[in-house]
This record gives C-alpha cells, structure tokens and sequence, in this order.
C-alpha cells in the first residue's frame, strides 16, 4: 500500500489527492492514532472521530491564510499530522514535547492556544469582524462539537453572528457525545436534526428533477427561495440556526470524504453566516473506542490488543474518594444533590449519578450556569455539591460571588484538578482558584492533606449555613493521617503534624505530604523543621501563625496555587509586623507548560528535595 503519510508534508499536498487516495490516507492516519496514543496516552475518539472531517477541511481551504479554530482544541491531533508535526506524536504530552492542544509557539496553523470549551465562535466571530475591518480576504471556519455547543459562550456567540452578519462557517461535529453523553434541549434537536437526513436528499432530489426541465429548470431552481424554505421549514425542524442567520447545511456524514469537501465548497461559495453540520462517530475505526468512547476520550497508554490501560493506581483516587464519600452522606441526608458541568466521570460522580439520578444535575458544559443553579437548590433548602475542575471553575467567577458569596448560600464547591494536572498543561492546571476565591466575601476555603481529610472536610462542609471551597488535586489520594487525625477538623484551626525549632512550614492540601518529606531531608542535615497542616486558606488561623512566627526565626508557606493572590499572601501580610522571615513557596506568575506532574515540581522547585534545598538555603542566609 502506497505510504501516504510518509510523503505527506503540508495541507497543500491533499489538494492533489482524489478522494480514493484520500479515503487510504485516511485509513493510515487511524492507525496512526491508535498506535501513537496506545503509547503516550492522550485524546483518542474526538481525534478518530475527526479525521475526514480535519482532511477535508485542509483541502479545501488555504490554510493558514484560511483561519480554522478548533473548540476546546483536543480533537487535533490529525490537524497537527497534516500540518507536518506527525513527529511530534512520540512526545505528545510528555515535558518537552509536543502539547496535545492547539499551541501557537508549535505551529502557524495553531490560532489560540485553546483548551477550555465553547469558545471557537466568539474567536472566529472576532477573526471575522476584524478581517472585515481590514479589507483582506480569507476564510474563517470555527470547528465545535455537539458538546461543546451546549455552552453559554457559543450560545453568546450565536446570539451575536446575526448581528454581524459577517462570513463565517460554522463546522458543528456531532457525535451525540460530550465526554460522556451530551445533554440537554440541543442534544435532543440535534438528534432530531441528525434523523432529518431526508432534507438533504429531498433537497438534491428535487434539484436534480427540476434542472432536467428544459430551457427553465435552471431559472426555476434560482427563483426557488421561497419554496426552498417552504420546503425547509416543511422537511426538517432544524430552523434554529438559521432562524439565528446562519444558512444550515447538513446533516451530512462527516466520514464521506466527498460529500464533506463538496459542502465545504457550497459553503465556501455561500454569503454571510454559514453552519454546516456534520454527523460523525466518537472513536470511529477503532471498535473499542467506538463501543465506549466516553472511556478512550481521555486515556492513559494502553493495550492496542485489549484496549485495557497498561498501568492502573491502585490507590483511590480524591476523585474517587469524593464520590464515595457524597454517596454515603447522600444516604443519610436527603438535601445533599450534586451538581456537575458535563464532567460526571472525571469528577467521580458516574456511581453517585446512578445510585441517585434524581439527585444528580449534569447541566452540560455551562460551569456558569451550573454554579447560579445550585444558588437555587441550596435557597429552596438542597445542599448541593458542586463539583467542577479549578480550572474550568474560572468560567463561574461573578456566580460564585454575586450569586453565592454574597447570597451567602450554603453551596459546597468540590474542586476537583486543584493544583498541577499534568499532561494537558497551560489550559488546565488548577493553580489559579485561591487566587479567585480568597477575596470572596462569607467563603470558607479547605485543602485535604490526604482522603481521610477530604472526607472530613465533605462532613464539615454539609454542617456549614454559608459557602465553602473544598480544593483537591488530580491523582491518587495518599493517606498519610488516621480518620482520627481527621475527625479532629475545627474550622479555621491548623494541625502540628510535627515540630521543628529551625523553621516552620506551613504546606495546604496535597503540598502537605511534600514539606514532610522535606523536613525529613532537613533533618539529615541537621536542620530542624516543623510541618503545618495548614487546612483553611480562610478564615486562617491567625493565633497559630502568630504563636510559631514568634518561635520560628523563618515562617516557610507551601501550596499548588500561584503565589500571587495565593494562601501564603494572606500569612506574610498577618505576620507582616511579626520578627519572622516569610519564605512563600508556590508557583510563579506565568503558565505552566505540560509534562508529568513529578517533572513539573522538580524542574520548577517544588518537589521535596528543592523544598529542603530552598530552606537550607534561606536559613543560611
Ligand atoms: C469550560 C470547559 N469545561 C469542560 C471542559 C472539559 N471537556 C473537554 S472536551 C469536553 C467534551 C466536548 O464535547 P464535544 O465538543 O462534543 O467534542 P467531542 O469530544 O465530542 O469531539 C469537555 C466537557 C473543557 N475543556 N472546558
Ligand atoms: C479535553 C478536556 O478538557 C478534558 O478531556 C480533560 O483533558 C480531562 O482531564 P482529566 O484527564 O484530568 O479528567
Ligand atoms: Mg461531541
């Protein structure tokens, strides 16, 4: 079989292929995937599912000229193989290597650096406007998913294109799925707009007849407006869109390589907004995948044979622990209902959402709406359990404070991914929410050392009448205390894990068990530092801090969150008068790039050794 992807280089090569060729490179871009991301771990059915739909968008427009935006950005990694980075694949994710998100540092072909949902309109309604402003000539094309369709952003975004009525095409890849099952009322239409194929065969079929009418059919077809939106409005119920200006195409099947590139050109061809939308199969060519896409949307390497992942922890996850945890008081408080933004699965509420589907919202991916939602619940007497990634809790900012805080209503936030994540890098580290929280108003924010205190802290929190912050990280939940150490949780009040007279460390949440191993490291050298499970960020506690400040010559803060606006601000400025030296130990005002969670702290300083050295160092003065 000629080797396509060996000779393939850049977009501009497909436009010499004829779709028998196509359709074989097509084929050896699958099992590419399969193989490369069997290893490294990654995005795998957004990316399979995608792989027609990415050729035909490079063979029909000039890019990069021609602007193409990927929403959320993890279904192009068969962008990146036809934009010459097919090397890149041995280090995807890995420290150093090639992201597996658009990156603008990687490639002219990458626009934004995109990661976080829904956003793919707004930036190609902007692309538009300001190509429109300039006079220059190319093409803009946003690529959304059904799932990341059913966000406020693209719904802004929408409102917002009639207005314009500028020219863009919308791509909408509709696999039925966001991470697991898409949602809500636009999931049911699309669905019904995907039965619907019968409006674009009676459209061509009608065509087709009319135009064998001599002398007039041409003339006919051209005056048929008005019948053609009779007919429209008569054959498929998927007016919405255009109801909203854009002119719809589709649903055509996003894995004909013909019938896609020639819609592309009809929407090339076509004035002011456009939406084509294309019906694809999440995992398509590799049956694993295809029967659980949800599973092989994220995954780590695994066995291309079985489809089974090569390593699993055997520990529990904080996730994991969350879930079971919610379950259990779920059962003996009937107020609590959790609340997710599309995110079941990776929050550890797949088995909560079973046990009580009725106590479980999944609001699509809409962190916003998700948050004023629960203001609802919890005024009409719920307790609900919010449970969203840090950071994509940043979408829910002005809720949080305006409908929450300052409602002081007793909403649970269980932040999930708080602190590096790892492989998916810039867009997704959670080390920003104590910045984004600490200023707010009536909230209480914690930080578990370890399962047994998260799940303190989930008691704790259902006690509480006003707001309250849980943040954990990704990965396996160590247990480093007893349940009795847990139950001893008071808010506000710290925990002496150990002394130390040299200096004193106060670490939060997952940072705890670092500054243990660094003290021990200290210790071999003589040193002598104590270690703080410092558990509340807010309120904090002042009389512990003033009492060690006074008995330790240097006061070391430790957390997974910027230092700036993070929990080791609001201790220099309470010690700010005290005779103490503040060391604050976290991570700089930049974004961290990807690469595995170990790397990240070692190269930035954060891992126990650097931890001790930094110390050492300090006290040396
Ligand atoms: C603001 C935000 N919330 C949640 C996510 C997590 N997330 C990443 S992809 C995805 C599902 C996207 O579904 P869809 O747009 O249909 O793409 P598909 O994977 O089906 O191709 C979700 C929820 C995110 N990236 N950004
Ligand atoms: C693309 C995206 O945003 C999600 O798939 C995210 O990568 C999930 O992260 P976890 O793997 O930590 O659940
Ligand atoms: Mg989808």
């Amino acid at each position: 079989m000629k080797d396509y992807l060996k000779q393939f280089q850049f977009p501009e090569d497909l436009k010499e292929m004829d779709y028998d060729e196509l359709e074989l490179l097509s084929y050896e871009i699958r099992d590419f995937l399969i193989e490369k991301v069997s290893k490294t771990g990654g995005h795998l059915s957004s990316n399979l599912g995608a792989v027609e739909l990415t050729i035909a968008l490079h063979r029909c427009f000039d890019t990069p000229k021609d602007k193409i935006i990927w929403d959320v950005g993890h279904q192009t990694y068969v962008h990146k193989i036809l934009t010459g980075r097919a090397d890149g694949f041995d280090s995807l994710r890995k420290y150093g290597g090639m992201s597996g998100f658009p990156k603008q540092r990687d490639s002219e072909y990458d626009l934004f650096d995109t990661g976080h949902s829904s956003t793919s309109l707004s930036l190609g309604l902007g692309l538009a406007a300001a190509r429109d402003l300039s006079g220059e000539d190319y093409e803009v094309v946003s690529v959304i998913g059904d799932g990341a369709m059913t966000g406020g952003l693209a719904f802004e975004a929408l409102n917002n294109t009639a207005h314009l009525n500028t020219k863009i095409i919308v791509v909408l890849n509709d696999n039925g799925m966001s991470i697991s099952p898409n949602i809500g009322g636009l999931s049911h239409y699309l669905g019904r707009l995907r039965g619907s194929r019968k409006y674009i065969s009676m459209k061509a079929q009608i065509k087709k007849n009319i135009s064998k009418v001599p002398l007039i059919g041409e003339g006919m077809i051209a005056g048929m407006q008005h019948a053609r939106d009779s007919i429209k409005y008569a054959v498929i119920d998927g007016v919405l869109f255009e109801e909203l200006g854009f002119k719809y195409f589709g649903p055509i099947d996003g894995h004909d390589l013909q019938e896609v590139c020639e819609t592309l050109e009809l929407a090339k061809q076509t004035d002011g907004p456009v939406l084509l939308h294309v019906m694809t199969q999440k995992g398509k060519g590799y049956s694993k995948a295809e029967l659980n896409p949800n599973v092989f949307h994220g995954i780590g390497p695994f066995d291309m044979e079985t489809g089974q992942l090569l390593s699993k922890s055997v520990k529990p996850s904080y996730s994991s622990v969350f879930g079971s945890k919610l379950i259990e008081m779920a059962q003996k408080d009937e107020r609590i209902v959790a609340v997710s933004a599309a995110m079941l699965e990776g929050t550890g509420l797949a088995k909560f959402s079973h046990e009580y589907p009725k106590r479980t919202f999944d609001v699509g991916i809409a962190e916003g709406h998700a948050v004023t939602f629960a203001a609802g619940l919890a005024k009409a007497g719920c307790k609900p359990f919010v449970t969203i990634y840090s950071t994509f809790l940043q979408r829910a900012y002005d809720e949080i404070m305006e409908d929450v805080c300052l409602q002081n209503l007793p909403v649970v936030f269980c932040i999930d991914r708080a602190g590096i994540v790892g492989a998916d890098g810039e867009t997704h580290h959670g080390i920003f929410d104590l910045s984004y929280l600490k200023h707010m108003p009536n909230l209480t924010i914690m930080a578990p050392q370890d399962g047994a205190e998260l799940e303190a802290m989930m008691e704790l929190a259902a006690k509480l009448d006003g707001p309250c912050a849980i943040r954990y990280p990704r990965g396996t939940a160590p247990q480093l205390g007893g349940a009795d150490h847990a139950e001893k949780l008071e808010v506000g009040r710290a925990m002496r894990l150990r002394e130390g007279k040299d200096a004193d460390i106060w670490a939060l949440g997952s940072m705890v068990e670092k500054a243990l191993d660094a003290a021990e490291l200290l210790k071999e050298q003589g040193i002598e530092a104590g270690v703080i499970n410092q558990r509340f960020v807010k309120p904090l506690d002042e009389e512990a801090l003033q009492e060690a400040a006074k008995a330790h010559d240097l006061m070391v803060t430790l957390e997974d969150n910027v230092l700036t606006g993070g929990a080791g601000e609001e201790i220099d400025a309470l010690l700010i008068n005290e005779n103490t030296r503040v060391l604050n130990m976290g991570w700089p005002d930049t974004f961290i790039e990807h690469g595995s969670c170990d790397q990240l702290y070692r190269v930035h300083g954060l891992d126990a050794a650097a931890i001790a050295e930094r110390i050492k160092k300090e006290l040396e003065g």
